[in-house]
């Protein structure tokens, strides 16, 4: 399938196949002995939106850098567009200038002696187009970040988010064909945040570009991705759909740190056939040992604390969720979130009881990897 994407009426930009944007292979970066990034295999389809997702310290900038062109890889390598870039053994190929791609940091990083437009409208000066064809493109850039009514302002003229629109703006004027993007909504108010994210997603389908988007926020990687990584210790823990990774995580670490709440995870041991947590029998087992056992908060349920068939836990904490409450609460070390479908007052400390469907939505071993 060819399809064109077009940016401003009229204007063909990127056409999207299904051929692969950016290829990953094996790549490794190490400081002295340390692994800060290791054996990454991970293929972005043309015009995918790909987003790196981790705890701190999981290599995400690391990864961002390396394919920036800014941070040589140790090993492996990395194809943009059929072209490598950079490996381990050639070091540097293409340097950042070279690689058609974009950066946005979570600084904004503009020229604080130039105004908006000619912030804009330096890397078409830098790649030398003609003045007719910058002016051009920097008011339709600056509409298409909605910030045309700011053009001659000065960056401490203007807010963060405006500045970030202005970062943004002027890494999609040369129109590079790969956007990469290293927590740039962080320094945003909650609210613009959101209202960011919406604004990113629009200029990804107005230009087509594939895009690189590194945070450590599921939530803002599961509203923007079409693709995530999940990293951890600087390994991808399971790369896939947004969909795939709340439906059928590979590891007990992407069950919980994916997911609003994230799935609760059970230490189970096998006692004749059924699983048994805190001296509850659970449901069959399949097998001898012991295991952590998935379950979603949705289908866990609440009850009184004197049920023989349920766990008796305390109260840490209770949420009002738009008529639901999330409850999370404390089984001996086990921590338990349920999501019930009314709006209901706990006391912080009161013992209640949770009740384990017999069919877990899912079953790790003790190391943490899918069973079943
Ligand atoms: N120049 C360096 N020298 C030594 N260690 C480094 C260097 N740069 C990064 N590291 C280490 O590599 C690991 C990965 O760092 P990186 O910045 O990629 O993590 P991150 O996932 O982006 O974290 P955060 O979300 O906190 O920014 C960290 O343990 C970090 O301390």
């Amino acid at each position: 399938m060819n399809v064109q994407i077009r940016e401003q009426k009229g204007e063909p930009i990127l056409p999207q196949t299904n051929a692969s944007a950016i290829e990953i292979s094996n790549l490794e970066r190490t400081y002295g002995t340390f692994n800060a990034v290791s054996e990454v295999n991970i293929t972005v389809p043309r015009g995918s939106f790909l987003v790196l997702v981790g705890p701190s310290g999981c290599g995400k900038s690391t990864m961002l850098r390396m394919l920036a062109g800014l941070e040589t890889p140790t090993g492996g390598s990395i194809t943009f567009e059929g072209r490598e870039v950079a490996s381990g053994s050639r070091g540097i190929i293409r340097g950042p200038a070279d690689r058609d791609c974009g950066l946005v940091f979570q600084s904004y990083a503009l020229w604080p002696h130039m105004t908006v437009a000619a912030n804009v409208e330096w890397p078409l000066k830098v790649a030398k187009w003609s003045a007719g064809d910058r002016r051009a493109r920097v008011a339709d850039v600056l509409k298409l970040m909605a910030i045309d009514h700011l053009a001659e302002r000065f960056p401490n003229e203007i807010s963060g988010g405006q500045q970030q629109r202005v970062a943004i703006a002027r890494m999609i004027a040369p129109r590079p064909k790969i956007l990469l993007f290293d927590e740039p909504l962080s320094n945003l108010d909650a609210k613009l945040r959101v209202e960011m994210r919406t604004e990113l997603m629009r200029v990804h389908r107005a230009t087509g570009a594939t895009s690189v988007y590194v945070t450590h926020d599921q939530v803002e990687a599961l509203t923007m991705a079409t693709h995530v990584a999940v990293l951890k210790d600087g390994r991808v823990e399971q790369f896939g759909s947004p969909e795939e990774l709340l439906s059928r995580p590979k590891t007990a670490f992407v069950a919980t740190f994916i997911g609003t709440p994230p799935a609760n995870l059970v230490p189970a041991t096998d006692a004749e056939g059924s699983w048994s947590f805190q001296g509850i029998r659970l449901g069959p087992s399949q097998g001898a040992g012991s295991a952590q056992l998935m379950y979603r908060a949705e289908r866990l349920g609440v009850t009184s604390h004197d049920q023989q068939d349920a766990v008796p836990v305390e109260v840490l904490e209770a949420v009002p969720l738009a008529g639901r409450t999330m409850v999370t609460a404390l089984a001996g070390e086990t921590r338990l979130t349920a999501v019930i479908d009314q709006a209901h007052r706990f006391t912080i400390g009161e013992v209640i009881g949770i009740r384990l469907p017999s069919e877990p939505d899912g079953v790790f071993d003790e190391r943490g990897i899918l069973r079943s």
